[in-house]
């Protein structure tokens, strides 16, 4: 076989394979790799590991998978009772490995930034030290462009990103005083590609990006370590919670089972893969938004030519099913 075709056929084989991932995971292909073939969960054991927004969802599942791995947890949200309830059920999960004084539960209001400090001290107090922190605590919205008032997107701002790079800021001064550390957020598919009808969400997640992506490119060379988790839609309170465009105003819609989004628990497992392997940007989405994202990024023409075919509402029945 002559040596361009032989490079031929390797291409053709490597279509071949992104097109069967493509359309069989719910993953990006390095997530996928690893997931497959090294998970490396044991690299959370004795770890501690700091979750806000961990009384429902995917923080309440990411905190409930840590546990498995005898994760020493710090457990934040505004619910106490919640998050006691959380605690209560990681015990139980971690089969011996966990105490409750493994587990601190530390309420919080994260958009109360002036608070932080004393609440990251909280932490160093009863642990001696922090591992890792997972910016999770967040909300969506629900609006039409034109109808949403500034106050919602200083809302969602304050909460899905002011908050986290205080937060964020204070616990990478540590890091850089021990030498090493990760910083980790829940972004969104909706934080790389814009979806219609959620844009100062679908803005607060693209920031996020811009700072922590910037702050990778400082800690290059360094053990400090920034992680990126994207998830497209994903089962949990998150649509009924959603802002409007309107301030005090709640979505308030919920799931149907058959919606096709991704279980809070898987959603929660790839992000542990993801975690435990330092992966910078990983996407965890059912069919076909992973291959939605893929086009957008590296054929922006088509995937524009592919959203005026199907046109916004089907986008928004593939994402919301409505
Ligand atoms: N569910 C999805 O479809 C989806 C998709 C992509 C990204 N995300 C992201 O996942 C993260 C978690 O959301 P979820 O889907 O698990 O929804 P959820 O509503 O079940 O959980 C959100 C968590 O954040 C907490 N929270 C909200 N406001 C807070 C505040 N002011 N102070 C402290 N805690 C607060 C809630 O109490 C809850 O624990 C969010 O950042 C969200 O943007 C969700």
């Amino acid at each position: 076989m002559g040596f361009l075709n032989f490079i031929g056929l390797i291409v053709v084989l490597k279509f071949l394979v992104y097109f069967v991932l493509f359309f069989t995971s719910d993953t990006d292909l390095e997530l996928w790799f690893y997931d497959k073939f090294k998970r490396n969960f044991d690299s959370f054991k004795g770890k501690v590991v700091w979750i806000t927004g961990a009384s429902s969802g995917i923080g309440e599942q990411i905190a409930l998978n840590l546990s498995k791995y005898g994760t020493k947890l710090v457990l934040s949200a505004r619910n106490k009772d919640k998050l006691y309830q959380v605690k209560n059920r990681c015990i139980d999960l971690s089969e011996g490995k966990l105490t409750a004084n493994d587990i601190l539960v530390l309420p919080m209001d994260v958009t109360h930034i002036s608070k932080h400090n004393s609440l990251f001290d909280n932490v160093i107090n009863h642990f001696g030290k922090l591992d890792i922190l997972i910016n999770n605590a967040g909300r969506s919205q629900r609006a039409i462009w034109e109808d949403i008032e500034l106050g919602v997107d200083q809302e969602l701002f304050d909460l899905n990103v002011f908050s986290v790079i205080n937060l964020s800021r204070i616990v990478v001064r540590y890091f850089n005083q021990v030498g090493h550390g990760q910083l980790v957020a829940t972004s969104s598919i909706a934080g790389i590609i814009p979806a219609p009808f959620s844009a100062s969400y679908d803005a607060t997640k693209h920031a996020l990006h811009g700072y922590l992506g910037a702050l990778r490119l400082e800690k290059l060379h360094t053990n400090i370590h920034i992680t990126l988790l994207c998830p497209g839609p994903v089962f949990t309170n998150f649509l009924k919670e959603s802002f409007t465009g309107r301030p005090g105003e709640k979505y308030g819609l919920t799931h149907s089972p058959t919606d096709n989004r991704m279980s809070a628990e898987r959603c929660a497992h790839l992000s542990c893969v993801a975690i435990a392997n330092k992966l910078k940007e990983s996407w965890m989405a059912k069919f076909p938004f992973i291959l939605i994202l893929y086009f957008s990024i590296y054929c922006p023409v088509i995937a524009y030519k592919f959203y005026e075919l199907i046109g916004y509402k089907t986008i928004n029945k593939l994402r919301d099913n409505q």
